[in-house]
């Protein structure tokens, strides 16, 4: 058995692999939701930054906000774990070496709070889930009946990512800790925008106009695109990352080579020179949003529920499959492209491209399950511009009405188990249905999970037929629903 990465191990480490003196560095920057994401992208990112310019003040702490599993695997290893990039352009193993913390929200709430207040830190940054937000689907804003939201606003350690954002920053004013800024990097339309409005709705709920007012002149909340495909690391995969490493890294992450951050430049103090890095600084995040959500996730949802009712295990087989493939193409050819309003410069039909040739790197094991997972938080803002763009437009959303009956199918029929947070009602809200138009009637019918627009006109009957077409498992008829013979 290979000895545990760790500070004490890293001169085993091959040559070049760590890159920064983690005894350096300073604590600048707390992120909430140190997942395999993190791991992968901006801590990977700060990482090269910090190597690339000099500038110690930027190590993270990494918060965990659920399972003590990632503190298992990265407190013995004082934070250290690598990135294998793999696919075609692979670079060499690196080890990050940014990560200088590792905390527990719901063990040391108290330890996350002082981070977060702490004068040297200027930067929260956050990866945890849609559903981690924990908005009201039908308005957008927090939901004020959540049990965890309540608790954290009668004053309880807290628990909710918002609870324990609001709890610091109000630290941060008490103490006079300088201004923040809470950069957003989960797949959500207008991130910042959204988290900006979670913290008002908190902050509201509480009655605390002071602290409003602080962080209004004090906080900011920049938006951001984020792009890295990062499966989750398999047992076999930390058994490679060994044989290459020549140590057992618990902590490892697996990512394609690609990578891409777009931020919206408005901080309220210092932050990383990450533009060293690569990382594109704009005044208007939106357009790269709106691009990344509707061609690369809305396909990759696509593919993943086209994919599970087909029973294929992985995204790279999924889009091998030429009905699927022509699902996909379809999804952005005919449905996002024309409807998309595209950052300058980029070429909507090239991009899509590439994200295909991407979805096909084989050495990803890109899950279809893990891509499909908590379809309710997700499928509005991968797929409804799109879908309400086309019927406005005359033109028929068939791929992206799959997309939404593939999710269906799964809802009603209960398997895989998708750990959806909203899977026992809606699972229940189809029992005893029989046809695909009574089960595409009502589920378009949730309010927190589609807006009114597509519970209307032709869209249902779309997914009905969608449904029939994916329920036989047939690729002859998916193609037929696809490409209808002209009547
Ligand atoms: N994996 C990718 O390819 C990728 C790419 C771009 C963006 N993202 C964004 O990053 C997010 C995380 O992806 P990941 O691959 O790190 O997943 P992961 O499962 O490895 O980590 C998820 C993180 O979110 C936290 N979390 C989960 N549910 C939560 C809840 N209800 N409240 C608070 N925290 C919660 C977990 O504790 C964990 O730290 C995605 O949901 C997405 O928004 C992921
Ligand atoms: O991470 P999620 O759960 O929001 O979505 C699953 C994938 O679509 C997503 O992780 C992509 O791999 C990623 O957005 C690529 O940058």
């Amino acid at each position: 058995m290979a000895e545990r990465l760790s500070l004490a191990t890293i001169g085993s480490l091959p040559a070049g692999a760590l890159r920064v003196d983690p005894n350096r560095l300073a604590i600048g920057i707390v992120h909430l939701g140190v997942g395999a994401f993190h791991r992968a992208h901006q801590a990977a990112i700060v990482d090269e930054t910090i190597e690339m310019t000099g500038d110690e003040r930027w190590g993270i702490s990494a918060v965990t906000m659920r399972s003590e599993q990632v503190v298992e695997q990265l407190a013995p290893q004082d934070g250290l774990y690598s990135v294998t990039e793999r696919g075609a352009g692979a670079g060499p193993i690196r080890v990050i070496g940014a990560i200088r913390e590792v905390l527990s929200a719901p063990r040391e709430p108290e330890a996350v709070v002082a981070r977060l207040a702490d004068p040297a830190v200027a930067v929260v940054t956050l990866t945890v889930t849609e559903k981690g937000y924990r908005r009201d689907g039908r308005t957008g804003g927090l939901d004020l009946s959540d049990p965890g939201t309540v608790a954290d606003l009668g004053g309880a350690a807290p628990t909710t990512t918002i609870g324990l954002l609001v709890r610091g920053l109000d630290r941060r004013r008490t103490t006079g800790a300088g201004p923040i800024s809470v950069v957003c990097c989960d797949n959500l339309p207008e991130n910042g925008v959204v988290v900006r409005r979670l913290v008002a709705d908190f902050v509201d709920a509480l009655g605390a106009a002071d602290l409003g007012e602080w962080i209004a002149s004090n906080a900011t909340f920049p938006s951001t695109m984020v792009d890295r495909i990062t499966p989750a690391t398999t047992a076999d995969d930390l058994a490679d990352v060994a044989d290459g490493l020549g140590l057992e890294d618990r902590g490892a992450v697996l990512a394609e080579p690609f990578r891409q951050w777009v931020v919206e430049d408005d901080f309220a103090g210092a932050r990383p020179d990450w533009e060293r890095a690569g990382v594109q600084m704009v005044s208007d995040v939106l357009p790269w949003e709106s691009a990344k959500l509707r061609l690369l996730n809305a396909t990759h949802s696509l593919l993943a529920y086209t994919g599970l009712a087909l029973g294929i295990g992985t995204i790279a087989e999924a889009v091998s499959v030429p009905a699927l493939r022509r699902a996909a193409e379809r999804l952005q050819r005919d449905e996002v492209v024309p409807t998309l309003i595209a950052p300058e410069g980029l070429d909507a039909r090239v991009y899509g491209d590439t994200i295909l040739e991407r979805f096909r790197n084989p050495a990803l094991g890109h899950t279809t399950r893990q891509v499909g997972s908590d379809g309710s938080q997700k499928l509005a803002p991968r797929l409804a511009d799109t879908i309400t763009g086309c019927l406005a437009a005359g033109r028929s959303p068939r791929a992206s009405a799959l997309a939404v009956a593939g999710w269906m199918l799964l809802v009603a029929t209960g398997a895989p188990d998708l750990s959806d947070p909203l899977a026992d009602r809606l699972s229940g809200v189809t029992t005893g249905l029989s046809t695909a138009r009574d089960v595409a009637g009502a589920l378009l019918g949730q309010r927190d999970v589609f807006p009114p627009a597509l519970a209307v006109g032709e869209f249902p009957s779309l997914v009905a037929e969608a449904y029939d077409a994916l329920a036989l498992a047939d690729t002859v008829v998916l193609a037929a629903y696809l490409d209808p013979e002209p009547s």
